[in-house]
């Protein structure tokens, strides 16, 4: 018997969650109206890329305007690999969280497992780790958020989408 195909995370998730802009941007207003409550912030680091985004829209929300990136590749599409950290946080946002992160918002799209993160929370302890959608592994992580879905949802964002024709449910269309 040969060896079952590895699977990738989105052909394991299985049920599609797709958000449009339009979602997506009423989502990060919903997420700032809560970190409002926690700030005041000195920077916002995004965690690039899926997190750019969300920090642009939480920035300008909060009138943050020192913007930082943590530059992290981990899936290539949708499998999971080593995570990399390819930039890290500057030396002058790093001395605002006064070297732990304190008074500091980390940003990103989701969580899935938690991975990345678990490295980020690392490198600022104390920072305040923001996403706009989270699945239950990576949950206990993030400090807010505003949508949780199931871990075997895939979420896609309206930046790796495009619009296309779908065939009526009688011609065959799942
Ligand atoms: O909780 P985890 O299981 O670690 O997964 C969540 C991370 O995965 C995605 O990023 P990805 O590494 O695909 O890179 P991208 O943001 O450049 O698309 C997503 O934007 C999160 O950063
Ligand atoms: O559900 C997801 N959608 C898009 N990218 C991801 N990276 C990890 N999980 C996801
Ligand atoms: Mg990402």
């Amino acid at each position: 018997m040969g060896e079952a195909p590895e699977l990738s995370a989105q052909e394991r998730a299985g049920r599609p969650f797709p958000v449009s802009w339009d979602q997506f941007h009423r989502d990060c207003r919903a997420l700032t109206w809560r970190l409002n409550e926690v700030g005041p912030f000195h920077a916002v680091i995004a965690i690039t890329r899926g997190g750019l985004v969300p920090a642009a829209i939480v920035a300008r929300e909060l009138g943050v305007r020192v913007i930082d990136t943590v530059c992290i590749a981990s899936y290539d599409h949708t499998k999971q690999g080593e995570l990399k950290v390819l930039k890290g946080i500057s030396d002058e946002v790093m001395k605002l969280g006064g070297g732990t992160g304190r008074g500091l918002l980390i940003v990103d799209d989701l969580v899935d497992t938690g991975k990345t993160g678990k490295l980020v929370r690392e490198m600022l302890p104390e920072a305040h780790f923001a996403t706009v959608y989270a699945k239950p592994m990576g949950r206990p992580l993030v400090d807010t958020f505003i949508t949780e879905v199931s871990q075997d949802t895939w979420i896609f964002f309206p930046w790796d989408t495009a619009l296309s024709y779908h065939p009526p449910l009688r011609d065959g269309a799942a």
